[in-house]
């Protein structure tokens, strides 16, 4: 009997074929579990490989939704760079396969879903859970740039919790890998939410520096509690951008120390900001002990008093 929740098209089992060298056929399943939400085109569910007992995060992808070759090429790329890639800050790239009718990525679960949704619940953090976080992102930068890739869509839905939580950043659509250095980038599509000036400018190319304007808009609004350039619409966005317009609120105390770093990344010439280990030897960073981790408790109230205590 069917359950009323299943709909006609979607199955529970994927089975994987896998031609072997020798020409054996051998068949992996997987059981699809709780429903996890939309990513671009592709449907997310638990998956449960049934040999490995291990489960993953799978963006499910129609390819009936890849008949554009753009589309297909998109894939392609996010699948290129991101397969490639093993860090503690670096969501993990398990599998990918393709049936008849679906492309499936399998990335490591993250079950404390993104700092969008821990933004959501908290309005603002704490600077000792910024500095965890913007340290944790910053590390898993200095991998990607250290491997030539830039990954131009750094914002609170692409930062990723797992069970431990740990940052992972996510969701390699956007990003590109630089053939050789000193190599500028022109065309950037799809709405990256913190875009930095240059890239808007489009007359000079972009770069790493477009990761690290991020950092800078991602400090500010884990502190503040809303972007530093946002407005209703985003041609005002843009506009702000472009004329550096931003402020920090008079009622929300921010730090001397974080004041400074983020004015200090929020430069309009990209050539102007900090590396990244210059950013890491600002006051902001060593002014207190930071936590590798957060308890899971912050993911709903601020860090208990008692907890802050040993920093
Ligand atoms: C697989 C897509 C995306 C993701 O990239 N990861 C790593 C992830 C990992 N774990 C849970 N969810 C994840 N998501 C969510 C699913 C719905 C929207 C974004």
């Amino acid at each position: 009997t069917r359950r009323p929740s299943q709909d006609s098209q979607e199955s529970q089992i994927v089975e994987e074929k896998i031609v072997k060298i020798n020409g054996e056929i051998e068949i992996k399943s997987y059981s699809k579990g709780r429903f996890l939400g939309k990513g671009g085109f592709a449907r997310v569910y638990e998956l449960l490989s049934l040999d490995a007992k291990q489960i993953t995060a799978a963006k499910i992808i129609s390819k009936s939704a890849l008949n554009k070759a753009r589309s297909r090429q998109k894939l392609m790329s996010e699948i290129k760079i991101h397969r490639a890639l093993k860090h503690p800050n670096i969501v993990g790239f398990e599998h990918f396969f393709e049936d008849s009718e679906n492309v499936y990525i399998l990335l490591e679960l993250c079950s404390n879903q993104t700092l969008n949704e821990l933004l959501r619940r908290r309005k603002r953090l704490t600077e000792i859970e910024a500095q965890c976080y913007l340290l944790q992102c910053i590390e898993g930068l200095k991998y990607l740039h250290s491997h030539r890739i830039i990954h131009r869509d750094i914002k609170l839905g692409n930062l990723f919790l797992n069970d431990k939580m740990q940052l992972k950043i996510g969701d390699f659509g956007l990003a590109t890998k630089l053939e050789f250095d000193g190599e500028k980038k022109r065309t950037i599509c799809g709405t990256p939410n913190y875009i930095a000036p240059e890239v808007l400018d489009g007359k000079i190319g972009h770069s790493y520096e477009v990761d690290i304007w991020s950092t800078g808009v991602l400090g500010y609004t884990l502190l503040v509690g809303k972007p530093p350039f946002e407005t209703s619409d985003v041609k005002t966005t843009y506009r702000r951008i472009k004329m550096n317009a931003y402020s920090f609120p008079e009622n929300i105390p921010v730090s001397d120390e974080a004041k400074d770093l983020i004015s200090s990344i929020l430069v309009s010439n990209p050539a102007d900001r900090p590396n990244l280990d210059e950013i890491l030897k600002h006051d902001f960073f060593s002014k207190n002990a930071i936590p590798k981790l957060l308890p899971a408790s912050t993911l709903a109230v601020p860090p208990s008093s008692s907890y802050l205590r040993q920093f």
